[in-house]
């Protein structure tokens, strides 16, 4: 089988990306991230008041997994815990009839304030699912053995909705060929490495490491790399109190490229500006990877491709342009 789910904008910004996934009797909208592993969901095991704006999975006891837990925190300190149910998940018409579904008996204040969240579901390794006493698969894992290919295909747009695709490569999507490169699938991610980076028509030999991830908003590498790029950006300053680069939002941004298998992936200036500030400037798509030890290439990056995630014999990643 296979099957496609539709990727919306949560906001006028591109911060995350929602698909409406059937979960037991209930459509919940998930954030799929292919920088974590775990399924979880808003349920109705959480105080009411913690509900309001959201849609919940109605927990049914008879398929609580007795004695399991998960609790997970994300890089942006963000997190949630809960119990454990196995029910029937569907994803664009592909079936997961017992899938485990992390039913949240807390959130934190992020996932509460933002209304349009129902939970998220995990894309990456089910080495980096959080359930104890034994790690769960990810609905991708579930799945594959009845997909008609191990893979499943990323399609994010700007400002527009976009797709994933499970099992299949939709030609309609993408245009040119597809750069296939092997994924460094060793820590549990979805990790692939640059030889070069370009800003505007200046390539400059790097070595840049990192993971593909749908769940990050922005693009983040090496400090040398962010401020060459804000060198070419007049008016471009960092901004602590803002908590990155940030410039007049009538800026000329250069295009932005990281050279993976041979091929630039360009990333169009114009996807560099992610959103007016508070201060009345603009704050930037691409930001410092400090703290962090590697980069995300996330949502500014993945924005203008189309990527497939193949978990073959030899996993492997392959880029297309949109
Ligand atoms: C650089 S890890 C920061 C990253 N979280 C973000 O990218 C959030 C996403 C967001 C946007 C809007 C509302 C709420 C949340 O957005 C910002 O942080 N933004 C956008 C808004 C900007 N003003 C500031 C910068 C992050 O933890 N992702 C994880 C998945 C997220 C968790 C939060 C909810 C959405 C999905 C995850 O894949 C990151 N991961 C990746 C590898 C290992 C561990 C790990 O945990």
């Amino acid at each position: 089988t296979n099957g496609s789910a539709p990727a919306v904008p949560s906001d006028q910004y591109d911060s995350l990306y929602l698909s409406p996934v059937t979960v037991g009797s209930s459509t919940l909208h998930l954030d799929f991230d292919t920088g974590s592993s775990d399924l979880w969901v808003f349920s109705s095991l959480q105080a009411q008041s913690s509900l309001v704006g959201h849609d919940y999975y109605m927990v049914d006891p008879a398929k609580e997994k007795q004695g399991y837990t998960w609790k997970i925190s994300y890089g942006d300190g963000s997190g949630a815990s809960g119990k454990v149910y196995a029910d029937k998940v569907v994803v664009g018409g592909v079936t997961a009839t017992a899938q485990a579904v992390e039913a949240a008996t807390a959130v934190s204040a992020q996932f509460t304030q933002d209304v349009d969240t129902d939970g998220l579901l995990g894309l990456a390794m089910s080495t980096l699912n959080t359930v104890k006493p034994q790690q769960q698969k990810t609905f991708f894992d579930t799945v594959l053995k009845q997909l008609a290919q191990p893979l499943f295909a990323v399609d994010l747009k700007y400002h527009a909705a976009g797709s994933y695709d499970f099992g299949f490569i939709d030609k309609s999507k993408y245009t040119g060929a597809i750069n296939y490169v092997n994924a460094d699938t060793s820590k549990g991610w979805w990790g692939v490495s640059a030889t070069a980076y370009s800003i505007g028509n200046a390539s400059t030999s790097a070595t840049v490491s990192g993971i593909l991830d749908t769940g990050t908003t922005l693009l983040y590498v090496d400090t040398p790399i962010v401020k060459a790029y804000y060198a070419k950006v007049k008016g471009s300053k960092m901004d602590n109190t803002q908590g990155g680069y940030v410039f007049p939002c009538s800026a000329t941004l250069p295009d932005f490229s990281l050279t993976i298998g041979g091929v630039k992936q360009i990333v169009p200036g114009k996807h560099i500006n992610y959103s007016p500030t508070s201060a009345g400037n603009c704050f930037g798509g691409i930001q410092t990877n400090d703290g962090i030890g590697f980069s995300i290439l996330g949502d500014i990056f993945l924005k203008s491709k189309y990527v497939i995630h193949e978990m073959g014999s030899t996993p492997r990643i392959g880029f297309a342009q949109q």
